[in-house]
Parts: C-alpha cells; sequence; structure tokens
C-alpha cells in the first residue's frame, strides 16, 4: 500500500484563528454514562479554521459557494514544492526553477515548521504573478499552509483575485511539514456546507506507485 501523509490540522481547544474571527469550541451535549448510552458533543467554529477550502463566495459577490464548486479540482496529481526560502511572497523567481511545464494542483510549502500554538501575522503569501504562472502551467488548485494567500491586513485580495479569474481552488492551512517536495495524489473534498464561503477539509497526500 502507498504511504498516506495526512496533511491536516487537528481541531482542537486553542486552535489559532483569523484575528477576531469565532473561537473554536467542542463540548460535550451528552456524555457516556449510567444515565446515557452515548457521546455526543457540539461543535462551533468559522468556516475558515484550521485546514480550510475557500470558495469564491468568499471573496466574490457573484461566487459560488463552497457546496456548489467543482470536486475534481480536489482530488488528483499534485505537486508539493518547497517554498521555505521565499520570505514575506512567493513570487514567480521562486517557482520557475521547480515548476515542471505543466501541472495540475500545486501545494506550496512556506512555514518551517507548523502548526503553531498562536496565531501569527507573519505569515508568506503569494504574489498575484505566481498566480498567473501556475495557472499558464495549468493548475486548477492552489494550496498553501498559510492561513491566506494574501496578507492579513490586505482589503485588496489581488492573489484570491486572480485565483477566482483562472476558476482555481484554494486550500489554506495545510501542514506540509513532514512532506518531501514530489510528485502525490491529492484527496481534499471540502464539506457540503450549503451556501458556505468556506469549509472544514481532512486533506490527504497518497504517495504516487512507482
Ligand atoms: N481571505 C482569507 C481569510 C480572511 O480574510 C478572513 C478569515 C476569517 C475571518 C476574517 C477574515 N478576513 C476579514 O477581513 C482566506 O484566504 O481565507
Amino acid at each position: 500500500m502507498s504511504r498516506l501523509y495526512d496533511i491536516s490540522q487537528p481541531l482542537r481547544a486553542d486552535i489559532p484563528v483569523w484575528p477576531g474571527d469565532t473561537p473554536f469550541a467542542h463540548e460535550p451535549t451528552w456524555v457516556l454514562g449510567e444515565q446515557c448510552p452515548v457521546n455526543v458533543s457540539r461543535l462551533v467554529l468559522s468556516t475558515h479554521t484550521g485546514t480550510h477550502a475557500d470558495a469564491p463566495s468568499h471573496y466574490a459577490v457573484e461566487g459560488r459557494t463552497i457546496d456548489a464548486v467543482d470536486l475534481a479540482c480536489y482530488i488528483g496529481l499534485c505537486v508539493v514544492l518547497d517554498m521555505t526560502h521565499a520570505g514575506p511572497r512567493v513570487e514567480p523567481g521562486h517557482l520557475l526553477p521547480v515548476l515542471s511545464e505543466s501541472v495540475e494542483r500545486v501545494l506550496l510549502r512556506t512555514w518551517s515548521r507548523f502548526p503553531h500554538e498562536e496565531w501569527r501575522s507573519d505569515f508568506t503569501t503569494i504574489a498575484a504573478e505566481s498566480i498567473d504562472l501556475l495557472a499558464e502551467r495549468g493548475a486548477r488548485l492552489i494550496g498553501v499552509d498559510a492561513p491566506s494567500l494574501d496578507p492579513e491586513v490586505d482589503s485588496a485580495l489581488l492573489a484570491h483575485r486572480r485565483v477566482h479569474h483562472h476558476g482555481m481552488a484554494i486550500l489554506e492551512g495545510l501542514v506540509l511539514d513532514a512532506v518531501p517536495p514530489g510528485h502525490y495524489e491529492l484527496i481534499a473534498p471540502p464539506l457540503k456546507l450549503a451556501g458556505g464561503d468556506a469549509a472544514p477539509v481532512r486533506a490527504l497526500l497518497r504517495e504516487l506507485e512507482q
């Protein structure tokens, strides 16, 4: 059997969330015991908590909601690229030396160590020109280990807009520390959250058969 990498963040108490966003909570509603035959719990979270897929409706007025996106984007061949040296922003110059002529899905590792105990605003972002380059090479999905493609304080959302222009899908908050750069099969469909602007994802990479 080929190796599976789980590239999802654990959803846990104290998981860092975007400043001002809903704190994560997972609490028991019923507790299995003499009085009760089952455990049941409730979940409170933002659609952008942890490893998630952004829907076009997150950043575009007429954009599709997460239950209406093309799931084929989230399943299939994928390349993981090491961008830990890119500094504050991944530019085309960082990608060109390692990017194949043709790609389907691209995951960029930027944090050197992840996840973090606390929110960090100093994540690496993606230049709009880099999104154009990935689209030119055929990418239908971009995934990052940062919480966003664009800087935390930035209402222009230039990378998100280029993604929308090219009809690409977005995964954010991936955990790529333990994954050697290379080619994999990605399996990461978002929850079917009706009308959602994003949704949690259990993201996996499967090693390709040699
Ligand atoms: N655009 C970011 C997320 C984002 O902007 C955000 C996420 C949660 C709560 C508030 C957010 N932005 C508020 O301006 C993303 O790429 O998902």
